[in-house]
């Protein structure tokens, strides 16, 4: 955590740490608590005397109906894998004698504010911090290496002919921009300087163009309907992409805009996100309804609307647990949420946000396709494409779904997560790295 911290473009497209691929996520505070690392193993009670006010977290402590779940261990995807039967089972409301049980009695009362568990003060790191664009291209820069190499080796000193043509088109579907693009591309190569020498830097630019062309209509800014008391928000995705990590930044910048912010730690399948949103509750000055892990998430969703409707919040933020979109009793779960939140507010979520980690490659692609089907995502955070030589899978996932990409992040720290702008990744990914 001592380390210098480039800035954000040169990190997007800068770093030269070999990621690995994707791990089972260990469930830590990053660098919102440096000095509190959270133990991904089963939850162990806190025992340090509470930091957070009680005022500040409102915390739901019905004893839960339903024994504490296993702690999640369920690994992340990756491309090939496929889930399979080995999993534990999810929480309580997986259940469908559960499930039909809670729809049908109305949703429970909130129960009395009580003092939040002891979570210590988050630390802020004071690290020199450069511009966003040269954190997007030092995060970015394992992908744009990659391909800016791939690219130099194939246009060294040769022209544009059929073979250079498809060895380009190889070089950047390996890259996950996908099909389309990587023939858009060579296309608008081949209409233009077939036959004539073409550098790399010709091909870096050609390549930039085209990105941003595919990205432009989906770099779209999280718009929050004041119409809507509150306006919520839920957050969804598959185990550790950051949804957390997402809402806490998320917070941080609505509270900065002078909104009135409620989160709700509907992750209660997992002890540490619920005290993670408490952090970043009392680093924000915002409440937070949380309830003991192992929590029906529903209840804990249909508390956090009433609560937030109550006090007139500007918005509501809804955490859930993390899930593989092909166990779909943990997207009936899902579903489940949002039809408990609509029992209040028919026109909610008002935003469903898919969170996407940007090492995961090729699998991004189905997380969106179905938690698309199933929760009805309205918009994407991709995260993580500091690091990553995947960053291209953006490109694929904006070509084929066209959802609007609200913000990509960067790296853990608050500042790390940025509204997406199209031309901005689009030189970071080519490889441009002036600011
Ligand atoms: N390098 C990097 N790490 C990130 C980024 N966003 C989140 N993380 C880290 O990823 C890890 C998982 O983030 P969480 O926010 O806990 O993920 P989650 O989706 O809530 O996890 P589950 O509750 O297990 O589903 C944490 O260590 C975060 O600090 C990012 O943009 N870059």
């Amino acid at each position: 955590m001592s380390e210098k911290k480039p800035g954000f473009f040169k990190r997007l497209f800068g770093g030269q740490v070999e990621t690995p691929p994707p791990q089972p996520v260990k469930p830590d505070l990053g660098p919102i608590a440096p000095n509190h690392p959270i133990s991904p193993e089963p939850p162990e009670p806190l025992t340090e005397d509470p930091i957070i006010e009680p005022s500040q977290v409102a915390s739901v402590d019905e004893p839960s109906e339903h024994e504490l779940p296993p702690e999640d261990d369920r690994e992340p995807p990756s491309d090939s894998e496929t889930p399979d039967d080995d999993f534990p089972p999810g929480p309580p409301e997986t259940d469908p004698d559960y499930v039909d049980d809670l729809e049908d009695t109305p949703g429970p009362q909130p129960a009395p504010s009580a003092p939040a568990p002891a979570v210590e003060q988050p630390v802020e790191e004071t690290k020199p911090r450069g511009s966003w664009f040269s954190r997007l291209a030092s995060g970015l820069k394992r992908s744009s290496d990659q391909l800016g190499g791939s690219i130099a080796g194939i246009f060294t000193r040769r022209k544009l002919d059929d073979e250079t043509l498809e060895d380009l088109e190889d070089v950047l579907i390996q890259a996950d921009l996908g099909i389309d693009t990587a023939t858009a591309i060579t296309e608008s190569l081949r209409r233009d300087r077939y036959e004539r020498d073409v550098s790399a830097e010709d091909v870096r630019g050609v390549l930039a163009q085209e990105v941003e062309k595919v990205l432009k209509p989906v770099a779209q800014p999280l718009q929050i309907d004041t119409g809507q008391k509150p306006f919520i928000i839920l957050m969804v995705g598959v185990n550790g992409t950051g949804k957390t990590t997402t809402i806490g930044k998320l917070t941080q910048k609505l509270t900065a805009e002078g909104r009135s912010v409620m989160m709700a730690a509907g992750d209660t399948f997992r002890a540490a996100a619920i005290e993670q949103l408490q952090v970043w509750g009392e680093r924000t000055g915002t409440p937070v309804i949380s309830k003991p892990a192992g929590s029906d998430a529903s209840g804990l969703a249909y508390e956090a609307v009433e609560r937030a409707t109550a006090e007139k919040r500007d918005v509501l933020i809804i955490d859930t647990a993390g899930r593989l979109q092909n166990r779909d009793e943990l997207m009936g779960e899902l579903e489940k949420i949002i039809r408990v939140i609509k029992k209040l507010s028919p026109d909610a979520p008002h935003a469903v946000l898919l969170t996407l980690d940007a090492t995961t490659g090729q699998n991004a692609l189905s997380q969106v396709e179905i938690f698309g089907k199933r929760a009805g995502v309205t918009g994407l955070v991709m995260t993580k494409l500091d690091g990553t030589a995947r960053g291209g899978i953006l490109v694929a996932i904006a070509n084929r779904f066209g959802l609007p990409v609200h913000f990509i992040g960067v790296g853990e720290g608050v500042d790390d997560l940025e509204p997406f702008s199209a031309s901005d990744f689009a030189r970071a990914i080519a490889g441009d790295t002036q600011a």
